[in-house]
């Protein structure tokens, strides 16, 4: 039973030696098991970078609604789910959850092979503002880049963690389905409406999720007797969360933990997480040897774009949920 949330040093994973790797990724290791959720400390993004992505963020929200709404998530070219999602979209709270996202991923040309000829639907091109000077090259070209580097670095701790190779996960996130999200809460009421969170109680879809929040509080973790444990945020650290992929991945044995958001802090609220999925075609089968699997084997972006039918308005007529 957990009653907060463990904070690691990375340092030593990214700088040290093998026997600080193997301490480091046991560390992690017993997070997963036990919580779902951990902070990381020391893990090379600068401060100033992630500040800078926070500027970008205030700048993009602080537009009018008819100006966002050019990149609107259900009318984005692809189909591939980037771009703007307004209030209300997102169902994970019964009545919409109460925040506004800018969503991109890794940026491929529409006429990428695996997405004409394979049906790889969710790869593709961003859905960028033209009017926003600067925008893409600190959002993608900076931060984006800088954590799918540090998203390969935790997926070899995660390998170590379960007795596997380091570079296990590396041939299957070569184009990895990595979904990083700039997302605003405006400050909500006391009284609450548990039909109406920043975000409703679930559970995270891809692997893990690299989550930078802005100083407000908000976001809860629930605890195995129901409790929702604070993850106040720490500056300087990420938190890393487990997601179902992984769960699926490893029979159980990493946890994919419920947690929600509450801006109950008066004023408004940022967070950036990012959402690390392998590759399109990777299977996702159960790895740990000598256990028999709880789930059937699925292909991660066909579990994905499930995922998102699921949650999304704009693509709810596609849903049909199997999972
Ligand atoms: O905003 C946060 O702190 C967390 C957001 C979250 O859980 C999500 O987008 O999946
Ligand atoms: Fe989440």
């Amino acid at each position: 039973m957990f009653q907060q949330i463990p904070l690691i040093d990375f340092g030593p994973f990214l700088n040290g030696t093998d026997e600080d790797r193997q301490r480091v990724s046991s560390q992690i290791g017993d997070a997963c098991r036990n919580v779902g959720f951990f902070y990381i400390s020391n893990h090379g993004v600068s401060s100033t970078l992630t500040e800078r992505v926070y500027e970008q963020a205030k700048r993009y929200f602080s537009q009018s609604l008819e100006e966002k709404m050019k990149l609107y998530i259900g009318s984005c070219p692809c189909g591939n789910n980037r771009g703007y999602t307004p209030m209300f979209e997102e169902k994970l709270s019964l009545k919409g959850d109460l925040k506004e996202g800018f969503d991109l991923a890794m940026e491929l040309p529409a006429d990428d092979k695996d997405r004409i000829e394979r049906g790889a639907l969710l790869y593709g091109p961003n859905f960028w503002p033209d009017n926003l000077e600067g925008f893409r090259e600190c959002i993608y070209d900076e931060y984006y880049l800088t954590m799918i580097s540090l998203g390969h670095k935790v997926l070899e701790a995660f390998a170590l963690s379960l007795n596997l190779p380091l570079n296990y996960f590396k041939s299957m996130s070569q184009k990895p389905m990595v979904t990083m999200r700039l997302l605003h809460y405006p400050p909500q009421p006391v009284v609450l409406d548990e039909d109406q969170l920043g975000c409703g109680a679930h559970t995270d879809y891809e692997c893990f999720t690299l989550l930078s929040q802005s100083n407000q509080s908000g976001l809860q973790v629930r605890n195995n007797k129901g409790e929702w444990i604070h993850a106040t945020p720490i500056e300087n650290t990420f938190v890393v969360n487990i997601g179902d992929m992984m769960q699926r991945w490893t029979n159980d044995q990493f946890k994919s933990t419920v947690h929600r958001v509450i801006n109950v802090s008066g004023t408004t609220r940022y967070s950036i997480p990012v959402f690390f999925g392998p590759d399109y075609f990777a299977e996702i089968k159960c790895l740990i040897n000598d256990e028999t699997p709880k789930y059937e084997p699925v292909i991660a972006g066909q579990y994905l774009t499930q995922r998102f039918d699921d949650t999304y308005n704009y693509r709810q007529k596609n849903s049909d949920s199997s999972y």
